[in-house]
């Protein structure tokens, strides 16, 4: 296998986001579950995702794993490897995104990293190296109360130089808007000043198909499936390829099985969701303090689901609103909270899987990622998209194999995400 692009996702839904997007415009790709074993065999594929879950961990921790999965990229022939971050910039001032990128820099013997977190589809914007969600500045977004790393301040320039080593420049729109080489010769100027990566503003997706061909001539990119549409784009383009989408998902034996959502985002969108998913199915709201006090709670969740899967799918929240975070945070503390919670949906899903689940829809990063580790899944082939950032997936590997999932970011999907998602994952041939 010769890679065309090696790709390093720091959350498992945002793995699933830029595969999803790769896939869409013409490469074949798979979502690992970080670096995978040699006992693994893959499918023959132009870029690999390798997931990790390093959003939230320790710089020095996130570095070492994003090196490993680097190594293993370019081992397989990946002449450009995109550093895959949260299209909202979710990081804090200890990184990871600065310390991820300076070492990722680093090992490919310097040069400048173009910075681009836009997804014009899900609303996510820059200009002026201000980031902006559905219009309104990141710092005045629903991400100003995420649980565990709230964003403050819009100006991406700013975030990524308290995190990063080397000073942070701007490729402004006007530049962009001059299509690749301007771009390119922007990012040689800033490079020549000291600068080892700038923020590159778009607005549209003509900017980004420019970044994405600018981008290639540097070893090291970073940002979200916008620049990803652009990479994508301009590799298919370079090698020949036919320009459609690739669906890998083949056919499953899980069409009937059960199904389950599990939620543990408390973002405003998921909180939307639940609300009309839970006119349509039988929905527990998890008592989050019984939750954190020991293991009844979770063992009552999991009762309660086991006695009525087999009528249909059932729906486990733990998401509240953000007063009610603040709270549980104040009484418990904000990461002991959080991994505690993550740790018993995990739990839950387990469960669920011995109960005979065969589909399942998991809305969160962190808790997705605490849930396909716990069901030591090791990688997913990549089918239709549900909503923009969310694919049909499906699990191959030693453990539940042909399980069919969907890892929904907090932020992402419409109203009725739930409802399509179960629906898509039943059927992902049927047309929406
Ligand atoms: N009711 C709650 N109170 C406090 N924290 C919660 C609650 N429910 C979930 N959490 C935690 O909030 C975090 C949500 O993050 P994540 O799963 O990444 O969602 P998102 O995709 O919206 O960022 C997780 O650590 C989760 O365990
Ligand atoms: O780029 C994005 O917004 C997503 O792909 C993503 O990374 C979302 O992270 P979570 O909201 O933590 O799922």
């Amino acid at each position: 296998m010769t890679l065309l692009l090696g790709c390093i996702a720091d959350d498992y839904t945002g793995a699933s986001d830029l595969a999803s997007m790769l896939s869409r415009c013409g490469l074949r790709t798979v979502q690992t579950i970080g670096v995978p074993p040699s006992s693994l065999e893959l499918p023959e594929v132009d870029a690999v995702v390798v997931a990790l879950k390093s959003r939230s961990i320790e710089a020095h921790r996130a570095v070492e794993l994003s090196l490993e999965a680097e190594s293993w990229l370019r081992g397989r022939g990946a002449g450009h490897v995109l550093f895959k971050i949260c299209s909202t910039f979710d990081s804090t001032d200890a990184g990871n995104i600065g310390p991820v990128l300076d070492a990722l820099r680093a090992r490919a013997g310097g040069g400048i990293v173009a910075v681009n977190p836009a997804f014009i589809e899900t609303g996510r914007t820059v200009y002026q190296g201000h980031l902006f969600v559905n219009g309104v500045p990141l710092h005045e977004s629903p991400l100003k109360d995420h649980p565990l790393n709230p964003m403050h301040d819009s100006n991406l320039v700013r975030v990524l130089a308290r995190q990063s080593a080397s000073p942070v420049g701007l490729v402004p729109l006007a530049v962009i808007e001059q299509g690749p080489d301007a771009i390119r010769a922007a990012l040689q100027a800033l490079a020549s000043d000291g600068n080892g990566s700038a923020i590159l503003d778009s607005v549209a997706p003509r900017h980004l198909l420019a970044i994405g061909e600018a981008a290639l001539s540097e070893p090291v990119s970073t940002g979200a499936s916008g620049i990803g549409y652009g990479l994508a784009r301009a590799l298919v383009a370079r090698e020949g390829l036919p320009a459609h989408a690739v669906s890998a998902v083949g056919s499953t034996d899980h069409r009937d099985a059960h199904a389950a959502i599990l939620a543990g985002s408390c973002s405003a969108a998921t909180l939307r969701q639940i609300e009309v998913a839970e006119r349509r199915m039988p929905c527990l709201k998890l008592d989050i303090d019984a939750l954190l006090d020991g293991p009844a709670e979770a063992q009552r969740a999991l009762d309660w689901a086991t006695q009525r899967l087999a009528k249909g799918p059932i729906l486990i929240a733990s998401s509240t609103p953000p007063e009610a975070v603040r709270a549980t945070q104040a009484r418990h503390g904000g990461p002991a909270a959080g991994h505690a919670v993550e740790q018993a949906l995990a739990g839950l899903a387990e469960g669920l899987l011995a109960a005979g689940l065969g589909q399942l829809i998991v809305a969160g990063g962190e808790t997705s990622g605490a849930v396909v580790d716990r069901l030591g899944l090791q990688a997913f082939l990549i089918g239709p998209e549900i909503a923009p950032g969310v694919p049909v997936l499906q699990a191959v590997g030693a453990r539940s194999s042909g399980l069919m999932l969907a890892l929904k970011s907090g932020n992402f999907g419409g109203d009725d995400f739930f409802l399509e998602a179960l629906a898509k994952l039943r059927d992902p041939d049927a047309s929406s």
